[in-house]
């Protein structure tokens, strides 16, 4: 991982989401532990599933009954380099609602679900301005939104901010998200599959805003997503989940050069390759990822794994084994004691 410079600005420890529903208690998020140091980007990786999006939610205490953070901290540290326990705030908080857009702003794969199509996008960025700084004027707030939207090089934004959601393109839409998200000049965007609804070449289109932006403003991101190869194009750190369990983490250059877990080499091996014969078909990881109520005994991918040793990934829990400088897996392969577990 980044070499943490003092503290990072955001650390979660030993996460624990559940959801209580009527078959039972369902755990979606199993003793996550991540941090995201200061203007860098972590990216959250897995299949469908794999508890990426709870993950999100629980680090702005979003989480919505059934499911509830049962236990785990997640620690903020701002500018200010105090830390703040984020996990002892009541979601419906002030301090909360401060918190999520000043401090910490998030964007979805779908614009469209989280722009209200009866007012135009203008409208839209000022209440978002409005709602954190109350006593900004209606009109200063209308030129931030206008400047906001020239940041995120969309053309003519003085035009445009008096348009409606339904009149711009998918890849302009997630432009103005990304405004919106950026008007209260987060230190954190969280970026839920931001790119997933677009066509490849908006997608990276996206994907260079996303960073230029990030190197101007200096803020850290949390990039979800269950493609290795855009993780690959933002991230500094990757961490790997796999039915609520982080499986793989580490600098995103040690993780994609020398995976150690089965389940990001399968991941890997399921991208299509620049080689790779049009007529063939993709190395798709063999079954489909469990819920989390039907959770395998002992490692949980063993039951798509084609590394498994019987008697052991089916008993056992691995632990994070380190693999490298600030690389960890949790794949007894990399278990030092791997011989002797063997017997
Ligand atoms: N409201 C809910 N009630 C019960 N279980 C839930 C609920 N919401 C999520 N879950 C459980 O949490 C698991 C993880 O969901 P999550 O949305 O975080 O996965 P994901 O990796 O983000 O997948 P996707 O990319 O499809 O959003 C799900 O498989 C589901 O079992």
């Amino acid at each position: 991982m980044t070499e943490p410079n003092v503290s990072p600005l955001l650390s979660v420890d030993d996460l624990v989401v559940e959801f209580h529903t009527e078959g039972g208690v369902v755990r979606a998020v199993n003793g996550v532990s991540f941090a995201i140091e200061k203007g860098a980007t972590l990216a959250l990786i897995g299949e469908s599933g794999c508890g990426k999006s709870v993950t999100s939610l629980a680090l702005l205490n979003l989480v919505r009954p059934p499911g509830k953070i049962a236990s785990g901290t997640i620690t903020y540290t701002g500018d200010d380099a105090e830390a703040r326990l984020i996990t002892d705030w009541k979601s419906s908080s002030e301090q909360m609602r401060q918190f999520r857009g000043a401090e910490v702003a998030m964007i979805f794969q779908e614009p469209m679900t989280s722009f209200d199509p009866l007012f135009t996008i203008g409208e839209q960025i000022v209440e978002m301005v409005l709602a954190h700084r109350p006593k900004t004027s209606r009109s200063a707030a209308r030129d931030i939104a206008i400047d906001m939207l020239g940041l995120v090089r969309l053309p003519q934004p003085e035009v445009l901010i008096d348009r409606y959601p339904h009149q711009l393109s998918g890849g302009m839409r997630q432009r103005v998200m990304i405004a919106m998200a950026l008007c209260c000049g987060p230190n954190l965007l969280i970026a839920d599959e931001p790119t997933t609804a677009l066509d490849v070449t908006t997608e990276s289109q996206i994907l260079d805003l996303l960073r230029q932006l990030q190197s101007e403003l200096g803020m850290a991101m949390l990039f979800i997503t269950h493609d290795l190869a855009v993780a690959s194009e933002v991230a500094d750190d990757i961490a790997v989940m796999y039915l609520g369990y982080v499986v793989e983490r580490g600098a995103a250059a040690d993780v994609l050069s020398s995976p150690s877990h089965p389940y990001t080499r399968a991941l890997l091996d399921s991208l299509p390759k620049i080689d790779t014969d049009p007529a063939s078909r993709l190395n798709a990881i063999k079954g489909m990822v469990p819920t989390p109520d039907e959770m395998p005994r002992g490692c949980p991918f063993h039951t798509r794994c084609r590394e498994a040793m019987p008697g052991l990934c089916d008993q056992r829990l691995p632990e994070l084994y380190a693999c490298g400088q600030g690389h960890q897996a949790r794949c007894f392969l990399v278990d030092p004691q791997l011989e002797v577990l063997r017997g």
